[in-house]
């Protein structure tokens, strides 16, 4: 049988070559449909989705002894089962919606009740988000960052090159693309103000990042390999880790940002598996001083990841691009954040979520997030028409995309946007 991630792959259900979503990427998601309103998981092929929990219920996907993994509102069920069945599911997808496989493409009935245009379902959250951890893992950002906000001498701690920083976020507000994000309040104080006030937030900003998807559990008190960690990440999704720039300012010395980016984190709906994201494996940036033992890595972890973003004001027709990026030039890798996590002990669990923090590159048109484009609400960027942003407005829709380019084919990630409401 060919593997599934083979280029050569066709499916029955015409793919367009621009696609996110053919046969060699099938992520992983939770839908529904008007016609049937309870959230099930499903898997995107081109336009379509593909409906997991009618197949298991066909027994046509096997997952004894577990069974109804698939008629659940959120893939934690499916994942805690393990890599080796995220491997035959995903192997099974795959020939069940190969071009010459007749099962299901000849079943009318069957197609007709597992298979419907994605515009015609709602795509809910896919995860149970059980914790969220938001890295800092972009040379590139934390010395924009640290410039901004500590100057030139103190960009980068002297802590930085030596393992990846994070901080705790808030998993109670990761929420899908397409949900709209309310402007926050907080305590604000300028530097001209001689004491704070609380108001809405003045310095809106999104933070381009990817998010790894947690699909093991680890034992508290035990560390990980790099090996394990990396057998542990199911997938990974696009995540805009929304900031509030002058509340961060204010509130984040000395334990780091706190309710500057606790009121929203926006995920795309589809996740991309780790599997399917094999072939695009490179090298990340060289480690000078090399990590301390427990953080070397002997493989390529890092991925060859493209990513876009735009930004549409409310009197714009059209979006405009205000960065291209790659994921491929963050410091360190997502494995590497994953060990670092668990080296005190601290137990991972299924549904898990690691932002890989905000992905710059070394290009000015690589910043991935507008406190770097605008610098610090110095220079204004340019969208169209005249219309100018420094930070994001009320009525502004900002969306990510992201893919890795095949040959003749990419595995995309789809989009994830949000749009600002006004401050209540
Ligand atoms: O104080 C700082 O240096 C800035 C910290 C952050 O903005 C945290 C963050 O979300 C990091 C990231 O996404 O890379
Ligand atoms: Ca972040
Ligand atoms: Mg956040």
């Amino acid at each position: 049988m060919p593997h599934p991630n083979d280029p050569s792959l066709r499916s029955f259900i015409p793919v367009d070559p621009a696609s996110d979503f053919p046969i060699q990427n099938l992520p992983y998601g939770v839908f529904s449909t008007k016609a049937a309103p309870a959230p099930r998981v499903g898997v995107a092929i081109g336009d379509h989705v593909l409906d997991l929990a009618v197949l298991e219920g066909e027994g046509l996907i096997d997952l004894a002894p577990a069974f109804d993994v698939f008629a659940q509102g959120s893939l934690n069920a499916f994942m805690a089962l393990g890599p080796k069945v995220w491997s035959r599911t995903r192997a099974r997808i795959s020939e069940l919606l190969r071009h010459d496989n007749p099962q299901l493409r000849d079943n009318k009935i069957l197609r007709a009740s597992a298979l419907m245009p994605m515009a015609d379902t709602r795509l809910h959250l896919p995860i149970a988000v059980a914790g969220y951890t938001d890295f800092y893992s972009s040379k590139e950002h934390a010395t924009n960052v640290g410039v901004m906000f500590r100057g030139k001498d103190n960009a980068l701690q002297p802590n930085w090159l030596h393992m990846p920083i994070a901080y705790n976020g808030r998993a109670s507000t990761v929420v899908v693309s397409g949900t709209k994000v309310r402007r926050p309040r907080g305590q604000l104080k300028p530097p001209s103000a001689e004491v704070p006030s609380f108001g809405p937030c003045k310095r809106l900003d999104f933070e381009l990042e990817m998010g790894v998807v947690v699909g093991q559990s680890s034992v508290m008190g035990e560390m990980l390999t790099e090996k394990q960690a990396e057998a542990m990440i199911f997938g990974f999704v696009m995540l805009n880790d929304w900031s509030a720039r002058d509340i961060q300012q204010w509130e984040y010395v000395p334990l780091g940002p706190f309710q500057a980016k606790a009121f929203a984190t926006s995920i795309s709906p589809w996740i991309v598996t780790r599997e399917a994201l094999e072939p695009f494996r490179v090298q990340g940036p060289v480690q000078d001083p090399a990590p301390l033992p427990y953080l070397r890595q002997t493989e390529p972890n890092n991925y060859d990841l493209q990513l876009d973003v735009a930004l549409r004001a409310a009197q714009m027709n059209e979006a405009a691009n205000i960065c291209r990026t790659n994921f491929r030039y963050m410091y360190w890798s997502s494995v590497q954040q994953l060990v670092h996590h668990a080296s005190s002990g601290c137990a991972m669990n299924v549904g898990d979520l690691l932002g890989s923090g905000t992905i710059s590159g070394p290009d000015k048109h690589q910043r991935g997030s507008l406190l770097e484009i605008s610098w610090n609400g110095t220079e204004p960027v340019e969208l169209a028409g005249g219309v100018k942003r420094t930070f994001l407005e009320d009525g502004d829709s900002l969306s990510f995309h992201g893919w890795c380019q095949g040959d003749g084919y990419r595995v995309g990630f789809g989009e994830v946007e949000g749009t600002i409401a006004p401050a209540v």
